[in-house]
């Protein structure tokens, strides 16, 4: 018989190897957590943020929390509840999570910090821009503004980043503002009086497939014209069939695992190449108008972004569509989800439904009423109107802001790293109750849709106004810096004006419970967060006098 003391490994050597390993692990958690509460305390400048406590060495903090339902993580994770930034490990890469609205306010005013990784993920991973320009775009190390970056040796005509925003800017916040929203206004005008309700109720399954219809088909038409969606009648559809598969396909899922969504991009991408190739084989200089638009490209800017493509390395048809499709999918994503939400807080408490009705009817020209026609720039200053939309936005927008520092950058007294990835998340700064439920909001829960947040008493002309004095930092849901949506003024109008005209044109009642409204477990934060389910309402046409 075999004698078991004869091993040449003592029976006692695994326990101690456990209760070793055990021990060191213990032993470089409580260090880390001295050091962590030693800085905590520290005030000077220049100090990093303290480095969370984490056991593992190599792998550092395993967020699985954070996977399963990153929403739910920023709302309730003490990560990211410190008013401090603080650094993670994950697994050989820092990151530093950026918190308290001053020091996100500093975060904003950086310059040069790049963001161009997160417009890659979705375009290479979502809206399939081919290898060689996402090399292009990879390769574009040389910042957002007219000077390079230094060091940078990116041609000229391959700096994608400052000339892709050079032209956003222009239609958006330059020149092409009024144009653009003028047929925004016009659009969405013709397409949500025409909602077949008569002035009998009507039950609607889910009120959210007006927006993806009536408002989404507004909004493409104002920024492409109208032949895209008349050409390609699917093509709002699946712009929302793969906006909600959207982490599927950043994650990779294979087509055999979210079919359907992976259809609906092709069709959405053909659609878009198909229109592309039909608008610069049709465009003749003489129909350009005196605005520099035309009605082939639907305006000028995607005109211009043609030829910007055209000029670069690498940037063929399909690698053209895909840049369109993807900004198509983020001109209407957040903003027609917003204006779903505004509607639906505005008509659920009959007495703000009175309130914004009366400010809104206070703007229709008169004599104008089938359909209504506002005085533009009476309604977008309406103190109410304007609360409703910033309290909208604070309840229902979600996201995280994510920076890349190339070298060392000071926010406050916090030197972060160059080359560690910054966090903020838009989540923990707008449900702050410390922040949002004081003075006469203090019997406002957080959760509670309550506008008068954004509302001052004017002593001096006796008006209410409003006001996001005081709220930076902590309103954030546009962003901050030189990186803040470009798209923020045109959500301001697509949502107050769709708020304007749904209350004006029709009554609605919601048939929908509570759980459906809810957001849905394991969101992933990306801006406007949709129902958890179906909204069902019903609705009858408002005899305007
Ligand atoms: C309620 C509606 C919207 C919300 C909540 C929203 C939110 C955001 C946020 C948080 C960012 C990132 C900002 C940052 O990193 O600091 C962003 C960027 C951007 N948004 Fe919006 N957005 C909205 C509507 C729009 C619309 C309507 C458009 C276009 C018509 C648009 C176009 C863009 C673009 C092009 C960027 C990238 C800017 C850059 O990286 O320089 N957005 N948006």
């Amino acid at each position: 018989m075999e004698n078991s003391s004869a091993s040449p490994i003592p029976r006692f050597l695994p326990s101690y190897l456990v209760v070793g390993t055990l021990f060191v692990v213990l032993l470089r958690y409580l260090i880390a957590r001295y050091s962590y509460d030693d800085i905590r305390e520290k005030t000077e400048r220049d100090h990093r943020p303290p480095l969370l406590p984490h056991a593992i060495p190599l792998l550092g903090h395993i967020l699985f929390d954070f996977l399963r339902d990153p929403l739910q993580f920023a709302l309730t994770s003490p990560i990211f509840w410190q008013r401090q930034p603080v650094r993670l490990k994950a697994l050989f890469q820092e990151v530093c999570i950026i918190q308290g609205a001053q020091n996100i306010v500093a975060l904003f005013k950086q310059r040069g910090l790049s963001t161009r990784f997160i417009h890659h993920i979705f375009l290479s991973n979502v809206f399939l821009l081919p290898n060689e320009a996402a090399e292009i775009c990879r390769r574009d190390d040389s910042g957002e503004y007219f000077k390079p970056r230094a060091g940078s040796t990116v041609h000229h005509h391959n700096r994608i980043d400052f000339h892709s925003r050079v032209i956003q800017n222009r239609l958006l916040l330059g020149p092409g503002q009024s144009a653009l929203f003028g047929r925004l206004s016009s659009n969405m005008t013709k397409r949500l009086s025409c909602l077949p309700i008569n002035t009998d109720w009507t039950e609607i399954s889910d009120l959210m497939d007006v927006f993806k219809s009536d408002l989404t088909a507004a909004t493409i038409d104002a920024l492409a014209g109208p032949a895209l969606v008349q050409r390609h009648p699917s093509f709002a559809r699946d712009i929302w069939l793969i906006d909600s598969n959207i982490t599927g396909f950043i994650l990779k899922k294979p087509r055999f695992m979210n079919f359907q969504a992976h259809e609906a991009r092709d069709r959405a991408f053909q659609a878009v190449l198909d229109w592309r190739s039909w608008a610069s084989s049709n465009f003749t200089p003489e129909a350009v108008d005196e605005e520099g638009n035309d009605p082939f490209w639907g305006s000028s800017f995607f005109r211009e972004r043609d030829k910007m493509f055209s000029n670069m390395d690498g940037f063929n048809a399909a690698a053209k569509a895909s840049e369109d499709l993807s900004f198509i999918w983020s001109s209407n994503t957040n903003g027609i989800i917003a204006s779903f939400w505004i509607t639906v807080e505005v008509f659920r408490d009959s007495e703000l439904l009175h309130a914004v009705r009366e400010e809104v009817s206070s703007c229709i020209r008169d004599g104008e009423v089938r359909p209504p026609s506002f005085d533009i720039y009476k309604l977008m200053h309406q103190p109410l109107l304007q609360a409703v939309f910033a309290e909208t936005l604070r309840l229902h927008v979600h996201g995280f802001l994510v920076r890349h520092p190339h070298e060392d950058r000071v926010l406050n007294r916090w030197t972060i790293p160059g080359g560690d990835w910054c966090i903020a998340s838009s989540t923990p700064a707008a449900m702050d109750p410390e922040f949002w439920c004081t003075g006469e909001s203090a019997s406002h829960g957080v959760n509670e849709f309550w506008p008068a947040r954004f509302l001052r008493w004017d002593s001096v002309t006796n008006k209410l106004t409003f006001s996001l004095a005081g709220t930076e930092g902590s309103w954030v849901p546009f962003g901050g810096g030189s990186h803040v949506c470009p798209g923020r003024f045109f959500a301001k109008r697509q949502n107050i004006l769709t708020l304007a005209l749904m209350v004006t044109l029709y009554d609605c009642e919601l048939l929908a419970d509570q759980e459906s409204l809810d957001v849905p477990p394991g969101t992933y934060p990306l801006g406007s967060v949709s129902p958890r389910g179906k909204v069902p309402v019903k609705m009858r046409r408002r005899i305007v006098v």
